[in-house]
């Protein structure tokens, strides 16, 4: 559950969210908005990168003006740039080291990193150095890095941007079949097909809530 009470934010001398209040307990819900309405301020609320000017952001029961260590175990973080997340030479090393602090043994590390390696579709490429994959791949890898660590909520900041036909495809499906609570922002509106709730923003305000294709109604006659 992410809730947020009469949220505001403010940077600098410009008002990023006005007023948001919202409860979203569905699996999938997506922010639409045009460029600069707020969407990637409201996703980094969720996770404490971001902090209400004033208003209440509770995540997982938890205010995230005081517990945003605790939340940020619980809630994965995928960006748009999948370079911002790759740290490590080498894929499996990389996905390795999201499990540092788990204390667990490395015969676990191992299991883990090449269990979801298989189940995105890079186990062939465990041993390849990451700077080297394909856009699309290093988005896949970042995947590997923030599910691995099994999240109850993800979080994606335009998921699809860097990535060709098939491999939105691939995301869509994959989230799809996702156990967590997602919540994507996106200029990929194809991606909320099959989304419970679509959220759209403008100029910091939510201006239409509900099931996806009436919210994306109301963003193309805003768009027009
Ligand atoms: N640190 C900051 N200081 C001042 N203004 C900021 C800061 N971060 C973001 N903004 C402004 O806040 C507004 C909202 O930014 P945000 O990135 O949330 O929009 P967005 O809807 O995700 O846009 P896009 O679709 O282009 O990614 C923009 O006008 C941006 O310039």
């Amino acid at each position: 559950m992410i809730e947020f009470a009469d949220v505001h934010v403010r940077l600098g001398s410009r008002d990023v969210l006005c007023g948001i209040t919202a409860s979203l307990s569905e699996q999938r819900v997506g922010v639409v908005g045009a460029n600069g309405s707020g969407k990637s301020t409201l996703a980094r609320l969720i996770n404490g990168l971001a902090l209400p000017t004033s208003g209440t952001v509770t995540v997982l029961g938890l205010d995230t003006r005081r517990h945003a260590a605790k939340i940020r175990r619980g809630v994965g973080f995928l960006f748009t740039d999948p370079d911002a997340q790759i740290v490590m030479p080498t894929v499996a090393e990389d996905v390795a080291f999201s499990l540092r602090r788990k204390g667990l043994t490395r015969g676990e590390v191992d299991r883990r990193v090449h269990e979801v390696l298989d189940r995105y579709g890079l186990a062939g490429h465990a041993d390849h150095p990451a700077h080297h994959l394909s856009g699309g791949q290093k988005q896949l890898l970042a995947l590997c890095s923030v599910m691995v660590l099994e999240p109850d909520i993800l979080i994606m900041d335009e998921p699809t941007t860097l990535l060709d036909l098939r491999h939105s495809r691939q995301v869509a499906d994959l989230l799809r079949e996702m156990p967590q609570q997602v919540l994507a922002v996106t200029h990929d509106l194809p991606l909320l097909a099959g989304f419970d709730r679509v959220l759209v923003l403008d100029q910091g305000r939510v201006v239409a809530d509900g099931p996806p294709d009436d919210a994306i109604g109301h963003y193309r006659k805003l768009m027009a």
